[in-house]
């Protein structure tokens, strides 16, 4: 059964073929417009315009951002394209037309220093140029358009795209024993469970009618907390059930996985405001890897 209503307009959504548009072509029904480079590019601003005014939809879901943490620090004018510029402007064209825009964000706009998991009204405080240009899009985004609603996410994981949970099963397909830190904490979510709060928040609005206090951030990541060492683990055990040889998995120290981004080393996030305001509950992400392994091998 379909999330949303059958009978309302199209709902835009960027981020071409990545994780999250894709799970939300796959399960929002008719309704969902997709759309990606080149049509909807953020590097080309003429091109935002262009595909609302084509498509005309009653709400937009911005997919679409520059994910790729470690290069973000090098190539850091196209990330703020992508992670700034460009969704400030997809914003000010929503506010134009009246229609909400549910902008997804990261919990890597946390120093990761709380020691507790952390609330929509604690500040932001980026370490990485991915961090810094996804918090200024927020920003900007929740200004330009009085009907945004950043929805912070981590962790993504699908049986699609680029993503943790697929590199540590090639990896452990390939090598007898791999190291992960074990250090850093955080919240893994499905991008189907994301992409099913987004539909059922949509499905929220829609069903009351627009409501002023909708606006703003929300937490909305897997239920449960894990490292890093933590998911791959899980991961590779469940893989076991379809064949896969496990793999030793060693727990190493962040100074031991080198890399040009500084993760934040608890980024864990509280999704009560969701539920709070939509009645929306997050799956436990044990639950979800569990689902998203046996997709993996499926295919
Ligand atoms: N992946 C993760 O672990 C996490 C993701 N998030 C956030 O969730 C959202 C969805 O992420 P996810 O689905 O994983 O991302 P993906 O990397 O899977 O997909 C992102 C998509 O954005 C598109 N894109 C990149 N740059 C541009 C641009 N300049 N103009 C237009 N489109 C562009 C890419 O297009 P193309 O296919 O053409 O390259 C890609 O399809 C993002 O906002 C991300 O910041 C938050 C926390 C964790
Ligand atoms: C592949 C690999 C990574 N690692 C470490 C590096 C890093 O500290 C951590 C995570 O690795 P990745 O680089 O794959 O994940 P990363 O790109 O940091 O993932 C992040 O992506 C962005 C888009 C987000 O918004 C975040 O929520 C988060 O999901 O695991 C290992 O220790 N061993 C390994 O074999």
């Amino acid at each position: 059964m379909d999330i949303l209503l059958q009978n309302g307009g199209p709902i835009l959504v960027t981020g071409g073929t990545g994780q999250l548009a894709t799970s939300l072509v796959n399960l929002g029904g008719s309704r969902i417009h997709r759309t990606g480079r080149p049509d909807f590019d953020f590097d080309h601003p003429e091109t935002l315009a262009s595909t609302l005014e084509r498509v005309k939809p009653v709400a937009v879901v911005n997919a679409a951002a520059w994910t790729a943490v470690d290069l973000a620090e090098s190539e850091s004018e196209a990330a703020a394209r992508a992670n700034t510029s460009g969704p400030a402007e997809l914003a000010r064209l929503c506010a134009e037309r009246n229609i909400p825009l549910i902008h997804v964000s990261t919990d890597y706009v946390f120093s990761g220093e709380k020691g507790q998991p952390y609330t929509e009204s604690d500040p932001v405080s980026p370490q990485t140029v991915y961090g810094s240009t996804k918090a200024e899009g927020e920003k900007l985004a929740l200004a330009a358009n009085p009907k945004t609603l950043i929805f912070r996410t981590s962790w993504v994981y699908s049986a699609h795209g680029k993503n943790f949970v697929r590199t540590m099963i090639n990896a452990g397909a390939k090598n007898p024993a791999l190291k992960v830190v074990g250090d850093q904490k955080g919240n893994p979510t499905s991008s189907d469970d994301l992409a099913g709060a987004i539909l059922a928040t949509l499905a929220v609005i829609e069903k009351d009618g627009w409501k002023d206090e909708f606006a703003g951030i929300y937490h909305v990541c897997g239920t449960g907390d894990t490292t890093w060492h933590g998911l791959a683990v899980a991961t590779l055990q469940e893989a076991a059930h379809y064949g896969q040889k496990n793999p030793e998995v060693t727990a190493i120290r962040t100074e031991d996985w080198p890399t040009p981004a500084k993760r934040p080393a608890d980024s864990r996030m509280d999704n009560s405001k969701l539920e709070q305001v939509f009645g929306i509950k997050m799956p436990h992400w044990e639950k979800s890897i569990k689902q998203i392994v046996k997709k993996i091998f499926a295919q």
